[in-house]
């Protein structure tokens, strides 16, 4: 089946004059691929939770089954990123990602359409896990794309930018569900209008991506940008065994172990405010539904100023060390994480703007993480560097935000579920210390 997905061949080299004019409008097109493309992915990541409600209201299903359901997305997603990321440095990325998209379509149509989909929490947790598994193929494949078409001196800024596209992605979801259910009536419009909009964004993703710059006739970037990493060589553009990538690149790369560690805290502080937000708040600081979904939406879109101001800052205040960046912003939000835990209940613009300010600080280090792993492996490599802190972010971050903090805030009540919170960026902070030493060069000097 991967032979499908094989990477593009090498074309014979455009004359020079053609060079930068079509590096210039393919780098454009490509990166409105990716960036849509992974949007699109956003719209099929979380959409399930806006049918919970009518869930546990017309099928009787309770918050615990649902959850459970929901789980396999963390726990198939983490996995995916990380074993389709070893597919995906190996593959075009310009079938490899619309192909997820429409796998994860496919299972959202069938939630939409076939009453046997909701029929048991089994059902759902196998649809849901088939989802996940699909999700996975999105972020590795745009990595692979920006580290092949923009050289080093750029991938901060590109990162962070197309970093982005995921809240945008996440944002929209709640708009576009109104949407279908002003369209249709039916709280099903919740699969099947995402599922409708990613059809579309695969077909563009298809036809603006491209593989590697060879694969049209380009050089490669490196020489193009005249921007070349430590002991860059003609080897850099062959393809790796998927055991070269996984052994060298991976298994024995320190730096990359601690990010990934640094990422479970990263994860459990992301997921652990947005997932239980609506709980904390209404319960209590006694929000209605209404506020609660605006503080939602708040802390999405407060990731999108945030990663780029961080993005910025570790190229330009930080001078590329991304470690630093990372403290300082997991330190910031630790502090806005104990306005949020000891703001009394009766002062909901102090919780709205402490929310607001973990969204805005804690998608810094997130993009961090996955910039910094980009970075760390040669760039046939690279899907799965990230793929490999992804691994770690959702099968230990993520399920630890449902499942522990279920657990915590049941036993020790929300005190207890804030000192978790509290720890992990503690945790955090303690795991990116070791990579300060690991300087990257800033951008406009290498
Ligand atoms: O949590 P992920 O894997 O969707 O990644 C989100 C951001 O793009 C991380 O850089």
């Amino acid at each position: 089946m991967f032979a499908f997905f094989r990477p593009a061949p090498h074309r014979e080299t455009l004359p020079d004059e053609q060079i930068d004019s079509t590096y210039r409008r393919l780098r454009w097109q490509i990166f409105a691929g990716i960036f849509i493309g992974y949007a699109g992915y956003y719209l099929l990541r979380k959409n399930f939770s806006l049918a919970m409600p009518f869930l546990i209201e017309e099928e009787g299903y309770t918050r615990g089954q649902l959850g459970l359901a929901m789980s396999a997305i963390a726990i198939s997603y983490g996995l995916s990123k990380f074993l389709m990321g070893l597919v995906s440095d190996r593959s075009n990325p310009r079938y490899f990602l619309p192909f997820g998209l429409l796998v994860s379509a496919g299972v959202m149509f069938v939630f939409g359409f076939a009453p046997w989909a909701t029929s048991s929490v089994t059902m759902m947790f196998i649809l849901l896990f088939i989802n996940g598994w699909a999700q996975g193929m999105g972020w590795p494949p745009s990595g692979r794309t920006m580290v092949h078409w923009w050289s080093q001196k750029e991938r901060g800024g590109v990162v962070s930018v197309w970093n982005v596209a995921h809240n945008v992605g996440g944002g929209l979801i709640g708009p576009l569900f109104l949407v279908g259910m002003g369209l249709f009536n039916d709280w099903h419009a919740a699969f099947y209008v995402p599922a409708a909009v990613a059809l579309l964004v695969a077909v563009f993703a298809f036809m603006t991506m491209r593989d590697t710059p060879q694969s049209v006739g380009l050089p490669p970037i490196e020489q193009y940008k005249n921007d070349y990493p430590e002991g860059y060589d003609a080897s850099h553009e062959k393809e790796f065994s998927t055991k070269e990538i996984f052994v060298k690149y991976i298994l024995r790369n320190k730096m990359l172990w601690l990010i990934a560690f640094a990422n479970v805290f990263v994860y459990l502080l992301r997921y652990g405010v947005l997932d239980w937000a609506p709980t904390y708040l209404k319960e209590v600081k006694h929000f209605t539904v209404d506020s609660t979904s605006w503080a939602y939406f708040f802390y999405e879109w407060a990731g999108i100023p945030g990663t780029l101001l961080c993005g910025w800052m570790s190229d330009k205040v930080f001078r590329g060390n991304r470690g630093l960046t990372g403290v300082v912003f997991m330190a910031l939000v630790t502090v806005a994480t104990v306005v949020y835990w000891l703001n009394p209940p009766g002062n909901p613009i102090v919780d709205m703007v402490a929310l607001f300010s973990i969204g805005f600080l804690i998608y810094g280090p997130v993009m961090l993480i996955g910039l910094h792993a980009l970075e760390l492996a040669p760039k046939k490599a690279a899907g799965t560097a990230a793929g490999f802190t992804g691994l770690f972010g959702y099968l230990g971050g993520s399920v630890a935000a449902s499942a522990a903090m279920g657990y915590t805030v049941d036993h020790f009540g929300w005190d207890g579920g804030f000192v978790l919170l509290i720890g992990a960026c503690l945790l955090a902070i303690a795991f990116l210390i070791p990579t300060l030493w690991h300087k990257q060069i800033p951008s406009e000097e290498r």
